[in-house]
């Protein structure tokens, strides 16, 4: 159990892989935690450093008060990487990571070599809809929202397996100030114009069965990156490194090799 004390929350975050190896960093989605990438983590080549982490509000990171900004969580995890000495490192988001993934690309062009943008967009959803479901988690709790949630998170025939209590269990134990703050801070996100003007080897994934970033949001955002390319894994929603691990591993490794990282 590893805890970053830096000059913000503290972060817990675990490496694995190569420890000396180039640095990958993994930033997750909205209402889970590094364990997102547990079973990626194994079939990824071992000779590369693999930092994940819990963004604030989530996981056993510090959970302080909301609202948070955008700014805030990509300087969370820019601080993180300053603490652990990464000076290049490929960054792949998944969803609220993917925004920071843009946000630190923006900010620190000295940082990111390169960028993997999964299930997320330069905009996800309007304010509306986030103040929405921010008064409805209030209201009810994140229990009240689980069922919806989780159909977008995943395809039909992952939601019929035990697997699935598992994700449905780690969304509702999940803080409802972290949840919320974090909502906040997509709600006030429009990266169209700086993820424009990026310049770095960049690759988007989506999952075909992805109510909450679905495809067609992934292209548009990778699309404008010049030299960007679009994976689409079939059958999977919005977490397709749970559902399609594989074949998830797989195009992570082709895309580690072809940056020549390390
Ligand atoms: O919970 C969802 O709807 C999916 C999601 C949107 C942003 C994020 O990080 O997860």
């Amino acid at each position: 159990m590893r805890i970053a004390e830096i000059d913000g929350p503290r972060l817990h975050y675990r490496i694995d892989g190569n420890p000396d190896g180039a640095p990958v960093v993994f930033a997750n989605s909205l209402g889970t935690d590094l364990r997102l990438w547990d079973q990626v983590m194994p079939i990824l080549p071992q000779e590369y450093c693999y930092i994940r982490y819990d963004k604030r509000g989530h996981g056993l990171s510090d959970c302080p008060e909301g609202p948070y900004s955008m700014g805030a969580l990509v300087s969370d995890v820019e601080k993180l990487l300053d603490f652990l000495g990464v000076k290049d490192c490929v960054f792949v988001g998944l969803s609220i990571g993917g925004m920071i993934a843009q946000g630190l690309a923006a900010k620190r062009m000295d940082l990111v070599r390169a960028m993997v943008l999964s299930n997320t967009g330069a905009k996800i959803g309007t304010r509306e809809m986030w103040a929405d479901r921010i008064a409805a988690v209030d209201a009810g709790g994140i229990e009240a929202l689980a069922d919806p949630i989780l159909e977008r998170w995943f395809s039909k025939s992952f939601r019929d397996t035990p697997a699935f209590w598992a994700w449905h269990n780690m969304l509702i134990r999940q803080t409802k100030t972290g949840y919320m703050g974090c909502c906040s801070a997509i709600a006030g996100t429009d990266f169209i114009t700086p993820t424009s003007g990026l310049r770095l080897p960049a690759l988007g994934i989506a999952g075909s069965e992805d109510g909450s970033t679905p495809p067609d949001l992934v292209r548009e955002t990778i699309d404008l990156i010049p030299g960007s390319d679009f994976k689409l894994i079939r059958g999977a929603g919005h977490l397709p490194c749970v559902e399609k691990p594989e074949e998830y591993a797989q195009i992570l490794t082709d895309f580690l090799k072809a940056q020549g990282h390390g």
